[in-house]
């Protein structure tokens, strides 16, 4: 679980946030203009309640310092390639320390820029060691997402526009032998590479040596939980002892779990400096962010969601997070059909990003929906929770539990960047409501929400097998929160099925003798004696083996699924994005670990597929 690091890392130096303020607002009055020259980024941000043609609303200058990027000291190329004028708190925090060379271990809140916290000084090193030619990944950067590692790149080509150097990412989902023939050419630069965990081991166990002067692992944390932590020491096997390169070492993120105080041992120098932005007692998101939470039965989670969207109106930019790649496909279709419907609201565009999509399509999604001015709602799992930098999104909807506490913050943290302001709120059913009472949450400032209009019953179509699928997805996501849920198995399997019924599986077979195997539902239809019998979507015994749902009453449990996919998984709902993608030469290792990168949420002991 998520807690506080402050306590228990040594050496701490925690940075005075309020100095920096206080520094901050007498400085304005001599140096600074009365509003902070806002980035390229900020010129696109729309606060919420503002409309898109209107100026940017600048909601919190709290994270930003009075110090000049012009005074700092690093190359005068560096200078040329930031697009910002002000430091903001944690690069003024870590600039000076990062460039001496030692070991940082770097805390501060979302959007407050730490991808340019580290790639600046990391630049510098390459300016203080130029070498004519490529030295292949001499600087290290991994990210736990592919689309993390894309905006990763982004950034470094954006800040070395005035330099020599390049960059170069290998990620998952796309041709590793393009990859390596980039990397291997005399005329392409790879000096600093940003990678994907998996990825980047295949590369190495087929041979790319790396000697990285500076490595740096962004969203440290989710680097170094369950689901990637042997990859990571796999990694860190293939590069040359850390003593003898004299290589450094900095882990980045917004919230820390306790796992890390021991891998940081295995990453850092002994005499590494811990720094937080984030005050002792601070709450660990944007204070200025409003955060409110719904309560809504589980058959009417639809119809609550198209009443938000529909409040937040066509012009809002949202990101919707659903908690499994399935569901995330399933509530996208419901919301397309819906938006299609010349009956139902006006809602923005829809886009859908998820683990189950080929990694074009994933790139298409993020690309649209960045790419949109205003009015959108990008429908997606846990893929986009850390780390994407989408401009002007002023809406943040969590339906259901998030994974962890952090995972919370991490989500909440895509609205409300560099400055600007949003607005979030999470949706949550009944027996859910004990994620509230969990106590990093419950220091937030999350309020009931009280705006909800009423939408009446959206109707909608989806594919038998859509809905069989996020049905499975559905219980094998609350398999894992059954104790505080205080729900049996039996429990489960009957909520289960009324997600199903919500959308929109009928499942009805009159008969008198009943299904069989299921049992899920049986009643009297017109006081007749025809006896009707519900059955839930068919689910694979395999599957509710390893779900460990054996002998549990009102599964429809079959051999194998008519898809012949015994996870529920392979098809393609309706109107779903084409799951092929460029496959390439993999060998079954690579196989295995594409497989592991799509899994992206260690869900309380779990992997859920995100
Ligand atoms: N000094 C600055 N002045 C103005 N804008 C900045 C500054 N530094 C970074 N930004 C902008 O702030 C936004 C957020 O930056 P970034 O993505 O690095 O945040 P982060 O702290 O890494 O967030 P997360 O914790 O979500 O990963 C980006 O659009 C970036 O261009």
């Amino acid at each position: 679980m998520f807690t506080r690091f402050h306590s228990f890392i040594r050496p701490i130096e925690m940075v005075q946030r309020k100095r920096l303020v206080q520094n901050a607002s007498t400085a304005a009055t001599q140096a600074r203009p009365p509003r902070v020259r806002p980035s390229p980024v900020l010129n696109s941000m729309t606060a919420p309640g503002a409309s898109a043609s209107s100026n940017i609303v600048v909601a919190d200058r709290k994270h930003f310092t009075s110090k000049r990027f012009a005074d700092a000291p690093i190359s005068e190329h560096s200078k040329a390639g930031i697009k910002h004028e002000f430091l903001t708190d944690v690069q003024d925090a870590t600039l000076e320390r990062a460039l001496s060379g030692i070991d940082l271990l770097v805390q501060a809140k979302t959007g407050t820029g730490k991808t340019t916290a580290f790639l600046l000084p990391a630049i510098e090193r390459l300016v203080s060691s130029f070498s004519a030619s490529s030295n292949v990944g001499q600087i290290l950067v991994l990210a736990p997402t592919r689309e993390l590692a894309l905006q990763i790149e982004e950034e470094a080509k954006s800040l070395l526009a005035h330099h020599p150097y390049g960059v170069q990412s290998v990620i998952g989902g796309t041709n590793i032998n393009t990859e390596k023939t980039r990397l291997s050419s005399p005329t392409t630069r790879s000096d600093i590479l940003i990678a994907t965990p998996g990825r980047l081991l295949d590369h190495l166990t087929s041979g790319l040596t790396l000697r990285p002067s500076v490595l740096v692992l962004d969203e440290a944390d989710r680097l170094l939980d369950q689901g990637f932590r042997k990859d990571l020491e796999r990694i860190v096997g293939f590069l040359p002892d850390r003593l003898g390169t004299k290589r450094q070492c900095m882990l980045f993120s917004a919230t820390f779990d306790n796992a890390i105080q021991e891998i940081a041992k295995l990453y850092l120098d002994p005499n590494y400096k811990f720094i937080s932005t984030l005050h002792e007692d601070e709450i660990n998101t944007h204070e200025h962010v409003p955060q409110s939470y719904l309560i809504t039965p589980l058959e009417r989670t639809l119809p609550t969601l198209v009443s938000l969207l529909k409040h937040a109106g066509p012009l809002a930019k949202t990101m919707l997070f659903c908690t499994t790649a399935r569901g995330t496909a399933v509530v996208a279709s419901v919301l397309q059909q819906v938006s299609a419907s010349k009956a139902g609201p006006l809602l923005p565009p829809i886009y859908e990003i998820h683990s189950r999509m080929s990694q074009s399509a994933r790139t298409r999604a993020a690309q649209a929906f960045r790419d949109a001015p205003e009015g959108a709602v990008l429908v997606t799992s846990d893929v986009t929770a850390r780390g994407m930098d989408f401009p002007g999104v002023t809406y943040i909807i969590q339906l259901s539990l998030p994974t962890s506490p952090a995972q919370y913050i991490h989500r909440l943290g895509r609205t409300a960047r560099a400055g600007a302001g949003g607005e979030g709120i999470l949706i949550l059913m009944p027996d859910e409501q004990f994620f509230l009472r969990l106590p990093e949450i419950a220091s937030l400032p999350l309020t009931p929400y009280t705006k909800l209009e009423h939408i009446g019953d959206p109707t909608f179509d989806l594919d038998e097998r859509a809905i069989g699928q996020a049905y499975a997805a559905w219980l094998g996501f609350y398999k894992s929160w059954l104790k505080p849920l205080r729900w049996t198995p039996a429990e489960l399997v009957k909520q289960g099925a009324v997600w199903a019924r919500c959308l929109g599986w009928r499942g009805v077979t009159e008969s008198s003798g009943g299904s069989g195997t299921s049992g899920a539902g049986r009643g009297q239809r017109g006081g007749g004696n025809e006896v009707l019998s519900w059955t839930p979507p068919p689910i694979a015994k395999r599957t509710v083996g390893m779900m460990g749902l054996r002998g549990t009453p009102g599964l429809n449990i079959v051999d194998r699924l008519d898809d012949g996919d015994d996870n529920g998984g392979g098809g393609r709902g309706r109107g779903q994005p084409q799951q092929q993608g460029a496959r390439g030469n993999r060998t079954t290792g690579q196989n295995q670990r594409r497989r592991q990168e799509k899994s992206q949420v260690e869900g309380r002991g779990k992997v859920i597929t995100t």
